[in-house]
């Protein structure tokens, strides 16, 4: 069974001060949930701070980019050794803002999950249309060549272990949520083409989120749908309130 992972994607948001103290509360909201994964993605510099802040709780870590190199004269740039050290489990990978505003290609994030894989950290691995690809009927064809180019050259077992977030970009940040039988439809074709990919098994295994304007109020329905394991939450991951509430949300009975 695919244990559902509940990701915050804090973005460029919050100081160290406000990352500890978001941390104390979350750790309050959900002590003694179990059945879920819970990850934090703070901001590079908040990481220390949030790895101690996290130790012995249910909680995991996970950053929000990485460069592909382990170490060089890469100019305000992170490796991933750097962040499995620190103590990230997770890293996201692709995200379209990265995609967007930082020119990163298909070709990039595939750099990015081999090392993440390499160096033990767990790949959350973005894709996405636009919302006028989706407009035009191509969300399958774009979504399909994302996930084809960024997971490239991966092996069943690498596949199976790896988390894909769906996030269409015209959700994100704009309160409209593509809603659960769109979601839906989207994540089980993902995971069909991993299935071409990687075989069944992998298929079978790999969690696939879904991402974009996620609040406590759809949170329910779109984590009810069988190939969405999961959520990556933007703006609601924010507040401890809102997000204990999506994570409650996933609880499966
Ligand atoms: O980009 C997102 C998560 O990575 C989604 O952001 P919002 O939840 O703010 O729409």
């Amino acid at each position: 069974m695919r244990i559902p992972l509940l990701a915050g994607n804090w973005k460029m948001y919050k100081t160290v001060t406000e990352a500890v103290e978001f941390v104390r509360g979350l750790k309050e909201a959900l002590a003694g949930v179990q059945g879920v994964e819970v990850a934090v993605c703070p901001p590079f510099t908040a990481l220390h701070a949030v790895t101690r802040e996290l130790e012995g709780s249910n909680i995991v870590l996970g950053a929000q980019n990485m460069h592909h190199a382990e170490e060089g004269a890469y100019t305000g740039e992170i490796s991933p050794v750097m962040l499995k050290e620190i103590g990230c489990r997770y890293v996201i990978l692709g995200h379209s803002e990265r995609r967007q505003y930082f020119g990163e290609s298909d070709e990039d994030v595939n750099a990015k999950v081999k090392a993440a894989l390499k160096h033990g950290l767990v790949p959350i691995v973005c894709v996405g249309e636009r919302l006028e690809e989706r407009e035009a009927g191509h969300t399958e064809r774009v979504v399909g060549a994302q996930v084809r180019r960024s997971l490239a050259g991966l092996s069943s077992a690498e596949l199976a272990g790896l988390v894909v977030a769906y996030e269409p970009v015209w959700a994100i940040g704009t309160g409209r949520t593509a809603s659960p039988e769109d979601a839906q439809q989207v994540n089980a074709f993902i995971r069909c083409l991993l299935a071409e990919m990687g075989g069944q098994e992998a298929a079978r295994q790999v969690r696939i989120q879904y991402g974009g304007s996620v609040k406590p109020e759809n949170a329910a329905e779109l984590l009810g749908q069988p190939d969405i394991d999961g959520a990556l939450v933007g703006g609601a991951s924010l507040k401890v309130d809102s997000f204990a509430a999506i994570v409650r949300a996933a609880l499966r009975e």
